[in-house]
């Protein structure tokens, strides 16, 4: 069983704590990404499983057994990390055969063809064995790269940021490849690294968000992106990135209520977790700019909805949706609307948002704030 554990990971590298506590796991065969700012210790998560990094405390589990026994080249692990270089006077077929023929795995002539044959295959390179790596794409060499790795018989594959040197268009169409070989032909244990929220909501089976050292939440691309567990993990999902509001809750004839600190915007906060807030706690509220409709006037509003009235403030145009962020009191709050619908829109013009109470988040009022509504 090819499962990984991290258990209360702590590494320091003088005074800098670039792992506190960190622990998640990881079923076998599922593909978990990591997801992280600069900085946030993805990179040395990745190394401690691997063995490349000696944690200062805690410990990581491999197939069930404790991997400090295991040397780092025992421990099965195919690894890609962001600069690897392939080698420009061999060919692809060579490039992706020089693991197999390594002193640690030496595999036969016959299984070395065979691997390296349907790896190539699953990347769409199965066409270029022959060719030199200087006669390649970017895509097409990246592809390569990648193929060093997944060529490799492994308990589980480390990958860091294996897209990043690619140019946006071929980032999502190797991104959809990746998907379509991690849940099909792969199936094999694999941690992946990455800053990118959309690679990890469309690739993983789960999300570990790190920052600063610190897991803030493990779920499914759902969970997190639904119920997010802290304003930081909240805003790291999403864009245009969602609108935090500050302010304070009040209890208005059994209801609870949510009033922004200049009083201009109020909604009701039907799903408060009352075991965790109560009236008087000062709080944030985050709206994502998708669970808001702008209306202009014209139309009736929905029951059910809330309605803020305020005036716009900026016009982006992002295609064929425009993100528009209007200005409520002293709060800016954005929404994504249809590109027809904002034609005649001009900044200072005034406008309504319309807000179903049951999608406002609420959360502790600090970026580690932790969220208070279920
Ligand atoms: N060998 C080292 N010596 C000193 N500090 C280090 C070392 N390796 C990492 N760090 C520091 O530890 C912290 C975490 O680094 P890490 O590379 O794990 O982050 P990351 O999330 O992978 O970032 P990025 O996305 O920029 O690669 C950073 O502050 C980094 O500067």
């Amino acid at each position: 069983m090819a499962t990984i554990d991290v258990r209360s990971v702590r590494k320091t590298f003088g005074k800098l704590v670039a792992l506190d506590d960190v622990s998640f796991s990881v079923n076998d065969g599922e593909f978990f990404c990591l997801l992280g700012p600069s900085g946030a210790g993805k990179t040395t998560t990745l190394k401690s499983i691997a063995g490349l990094v000696q944690p200062d405390s805690g410990e990581v589990w491999l197939g069930g057994r404790d991997a400090g026994d295991i040397e780092p080249n025992h421990r099965n692990l195919a690894m890609c990390f962001e600069s690897y270089a392939l080698y420009p006077q061999h060919n692809v077929f060579d490039n992706m055969a020089s693991p197999l023929r390594s002193p640690v795995l030496r595999l036969p002539d016959a299984e070395v063809r065979e691997r390296v044959g349907r790896t190539a295959e699953m990347l769409g390179v199965g066409h270029l064995l022959d060719r030199g790596v200087d006669q390649l794409s970017n895509g097409q060499r990246q592809r390569v790269a990648l193929g060093r790795v997944l060529v490799r018989p492994a308990n589980a594959y480390l990958l860091d940021e294996p897209l990043s040197h690619l140019d946006a268009k071929l980032r999502t169409s190797m991104r959809a490849e990746l998907k379509r070989i991690a849940h099909g032909e792969l199936n094999t244990t694999t941690v992946y690294v990455t800053h990118d929220y959309v690679e990890a909501l469309s690739l993983a089976d789960r999300i570990g968000v790190i920052k600063d050292g610190r897991i803030l939440q493990v779920g499914t691309p759902q969970q997190v992106w639904d119920t997010p567990e802290t304003a930081f993990v909240a805003q790291a999902f999403g864009k245009p990135r969602i609108s935090f509001v500050s302010g304070g809750l009040v209890s208005d004839n059994g209801t609870i209520r949510f009033i922004s600190s200049d009083g201009a915007i109020t909604v009701p906060v039907p799903d408060l977790d009352t075991t965790a807030a109560a009236a008087g706690e000062s709080v944030r509220i985050g709206i994502r700019p998708r669970d808001l409709v702008l209306h202009t006037g014209a139309g009736a509003q929905p029951e059910g909805h809330e309605r803020l009235d305020g005036v716009v403030y900026v016009l982006e145009h992002l295609g064929r949706q425009t993100e528009v962020t209007v200005r409520i009191g002293e709060s800016l709050v954005s929404v994504v609307a249809p590109r027809g619908d904002v034609g005649g829109l001009a900044v200072d013009d005034k406008v309504s948002l319309l807000l179903d109470p049951a999608t406002v988040h609420v959360f502790g009022d600090s970026d580690d704030g932790r969220r208070l509504t279920r």
